[in-house]
C-alpha cells in the first residue's frame, strides 16, 4: 500500500476508521454502523469518492513567515475543487470522551450527543494536516461535518468544500495549490490560549 507524499514516518496511515470495540458501547458502535434513512440530511458517500490515498489533496510543508502554521504541515488542494465536493474522510481513532487525551492536537468531534470523537494524533490519514483558517485566510474554505462512508459502511468525519448548502451566495470552490483550511472553532483556541497562559504564569 503506497503512503501519501511527505507522509510522518513515524505514524501509522490509516485507510479506514480505527475502531475499538473495547472503549465503545454496544449503542456506540450500532450508532457507527447505522445506515442513516435516505431522508435523513447525512450526506451518502460512495466508495469510489474515499481511495486512499486521496487524489484531491497533497501535503505539504509551510515556508512562510506570515503564515500563523510556518515551519508545520498543511494540506493544500491537487486539484480544482468545486464547491460542496467531498474531499477526504477524517481517519483516527474512534473513542468516547473517557479516552479522551488531553494533548492531542487532533481529536475531533464525531457525534457530540453520542458521545463520539476521532482522534488522529497517533494515526491517521491525510485529513489530519487540515489546518485552522485563523492567521492564514480571511475565512475558511472548507467545513467539516458527519457522512455515512459507503466504503467502510459507518459514519465518519468528513471535510467538504464550501458551499454545500444552498442558497449561500456566491462560492468559489477552491484553486489547485490552495490550502485547504476549516475553522475549528473558537472553542478550540480558547482552550489552547487559556493552556498557553498557564503554562506562561507556571514559567514567570
Ligand atoms: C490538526 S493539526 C493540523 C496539522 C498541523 N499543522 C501539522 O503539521 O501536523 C492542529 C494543529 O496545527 C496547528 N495549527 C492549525 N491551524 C493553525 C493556525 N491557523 N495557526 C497556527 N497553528 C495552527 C496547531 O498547532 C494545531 O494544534
Amino acid at each position: 500500500m503506497s503512503v501519501p507524499k511527505n507522509w510522518p514516518p513515524h505514524l501509522p496511515y490509516l485507510t479506514a476508521p480505527l475502531l475499538q470495540p473495547k472503549v465503545l458501547s454496544p449503542s456506540q458502535i450500532s450508532l457507527l454502523q447505522t445506515k442513516p434513512a435516505s431522508s435523513s440530511e447525512t450526506e451518502i458517500i460512495p466508495s469510489s469518492a474515499t481511495p486512499s490515498p486521496c487524489p484531491l489533496v497533497r501535503i505539504q510543508p509551510i515556508h512562510d513567515a506570515g503564515h500563523s502554521a510556518n515551519g508545520q504541515f498543511g494540506l493544500f488542494a491537487a486539484r480544482d475543487l468545486k464547491p460542496g465536493t467531498f474531499i477526504v474522510a477524517y481517519l483516527g481513532r474512534v473513542h468516547p470522551s473517557s479516552t479522551t487525551d488531553p494533548e492531542s492536537d487532533y481529536d475531533l468531534w464525531l457525534d457530540r450527543d453520542a458521545d463520539l470523537a476521532v482522534d488522529a494524533s497517533r494515526e491517521g490519514n491525510e485529513a489530519r494536516f487540515v489546518n485552522d483558517y485563523r492567521g492564514v485566510k480571511a475565512r475558511p474554505n472548507a467545513e467539516f461535518g458527519t457522512a455515512w462512508c459507503e466504503r467502510w459502511r459507518q459514519l465518519c468525519v468528513g471535510f467538504w468544500v464550501v458551499g454545500r448548502a444552498a442558497g449561500k451566495g456566491k462560492q468559489v470552490g477552491i484553486r489547485k495549490g490552495e490550502e485547504i483550511l476549516v475553522s475549528y472553532g473558537k472553542g478550540f483556541w480558547g482552550v489552547r490560549m487559556a493552556e498557553a497562559e498557564a503554562d506562561a504564569g507556571l514559567e514567570g
